[in-house]
């Protein structure tokens, strides 16, 4: 359900975010990229956060029709040696996958390809539909802020494309093919296959690769694929470069982790699939490293400061509404502490948003400001925490019970994973302000902090005694 979040002071607007659904104001996502939106400073203020329905959107792959021919017309068409190949795609649980053709090592480079097989901007350049869709941008390097936003926005690209590109060349693109449930498709299949850095202007479909599926890897955090840039000389060209992100024995199935900073409701959006390791309920329910919250917080506008405010945000780079994402463990990101104060400065501590002090109010900031300022940060998130868990439909143990029970349909089952996770985030959250709450007493302020710096108050708080030199 739609949720705004006011504080008792009723100058917090913190809009419920979940896996980060959020629309502007005017529903005017429109042609505009998300990311143009999020981007940008001083964006339309986001004022409806729609509900999550992490199911409206799969980008799960059909491969009903891919037969093992297929795979191995596709390896020779790429003109890899089979042979040289230390994994082969095959069928698996998820669709196709890439299995071990021998014991691998961590480390070890799993595939090389070349740039010339894949499908870049390029390669669409110089099809023949190049000249067609000249001047379009590529899509898939925007991070679509919510599922909802998400198919707002691919029905608005549908609707641009089909007036710019579709209708003047219908000899090119027959109307029965190119309908807006094929464009979604594309749109899934793409968001779902390209991985940073090939994104943006980079953006590319590689071959073979793309078969890798997702399994959690405890490792570095490092990304097992990498870019290779060729010389350009003797036809060295770039290439990515696919590594063993942990030992396989041969004939296992060769997992990479898409992102260990993914939630299970950004999985299910990008990829049509949450994380449900495969241990009984009792361990799953216990293990919440895909646990997220997608938090959007927000400038209230009518505020006498708004405008000093807004310039304060934008100098440290961020705009009249940011999202932070929470995960599990770790508390309010620094940011997300700093950026609350600013919000519900008021009083006293006004005097902070002054020209004066514009290039270091954001350090003044990134501590307690004052008893005053830091109980109503605390105020408007218990406030908020509180709105947001009452709003969904189910409480957590409710949710447990779901998934203890076992659910038939995959979506619901995603849906509850990723609403259970959020939850989780968010009781966390509440339990991390109430106890911050409690210590207001024991945080040193910005006025002590002058008085030490100045060199008026002592380590242990007590007043320096004038000391005269002879
Ligand atoms: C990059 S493709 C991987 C290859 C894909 N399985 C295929 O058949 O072509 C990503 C897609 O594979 C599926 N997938 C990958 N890992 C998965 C997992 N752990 N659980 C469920 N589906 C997964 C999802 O549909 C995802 O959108």
């Amino acid at each position: 359900r739609p949720r705004g979040w006011r504080s008792s002071k009723d100058v917090a607007k913190i809009l419920r975010g979940g896996t980060s659904l959020r629309i502007s104001r005017n529903h005017e996502l429109g042609s505009r990229s998300p990311a143009e939106v999020s981007g940008s400073r001083r964006a339309p203020a986001v004022r409806q956060v729609i509900a999550r329905n992490v199911s409206t959107v799969s980008s799960d792959v059909d491969v009903s029709n891919h037969s093992s021919e297929d795979l191995e017309s596709l390896i020779s068409r790429l003109g890899i040696s089979r042979e040289a190949l230390v994994v082969k795609p095959d069928r698996v649980q998820h669709g196709i996958g890439l299995i071990a053709k021998r014991d691998l090592r961590k480390g070890e480079e799993l595939l090389n390809v070349p740039k010339k097989n894949w499908i870049t901007i390029e390669t669409v350049r110089n099809s023949p539909i190049g000249k067609a869709v000249e001047g379009q941008r590529p899509w898939g390097s925007q991070l679509l802020g919510s599922t909802l936003a998400f198919r707002e926005y691919v029905q608005n690209e549908f609707e641009r494309i089909r007036s710019e590109v579709l209708a003047p060349n219908m000899a090119i693109f027959d109307p029965s093919v190119f309908t807006f449930e094929a464009f979604s498709w594309a749109f899934g299949i793409l968001r779902s296959r390209t991985f940073a850095p090939l994104t943006g202007e980079d953006l590319a479909l590689v071959p073979l690769a793309d078969f890798v599926n997702h399994g959690t890897i405890e490792n570095d955090g490092k990304p097992s694929w990498e870019l290779r840039r060729g010389s350009g000389l003797f036809g060295s060209q770039d290439a990515l470069i696919l590594k063993a992100p942990r030992d396989f024995k041969a004939g296992q199935e060769v997992v990479m982790d898409y992102g260990a900073e993914k939630g299970n409701g950004q999985l299910a959006l990008e990829y049509g699939f949450v994380e449900l390791p495969e241990m009984d309920a009792a361990a799953f329910l216990q293990s919440r490293s895909r646990d997220n919250f997608s938090l959007t917080l927000e400038i209230p506008e009518g505020d006498r400061f708004t405008d000093d405010k807004l310039d304060v945000a934008e100098i440290n780079g961020f705009g009249a509404s940011v999202s932070f994402d929470i995960a599990p463990g770790q508390g309010p990101p620094e940011d997300m502490l700093t950026y609350l104060r600013l919000m519900v400065l008021d009083g006293p501590d006004a005097f902070l948003l002054e020209a004066l002090f514009r290039a270091s109010v954001w350090g003044h900031i990134s501590l307690p400001v004052s008893r005053e300022n830091e109980e109503a940060v605390c105020t408007a998130m218990l406030d908020g925490c509180r709105a947001a868990v009452d709003g969904y439909s189910t409480t957590i143990d409710e949710d447990v019970r779901m998934l203890g029970a076992g659910i038939d349909d995959p979506r619901l089952q995603m849906a509850v994973v990723a609403r259970l996770g959020e939850k989780r985030v968010l009781r966390e959250l509440q339990g991390w302000f109430e106890a911050h709450l409690a210590r207001l007493d024991q945080l040193e302020y910005y006025a002590e902090r002058r008085l030490r710096d100045l060199g008026l108050i002592d380590d242990k708080g007590y007043m320096t005694p004038w000391v005269f030199k002879e």
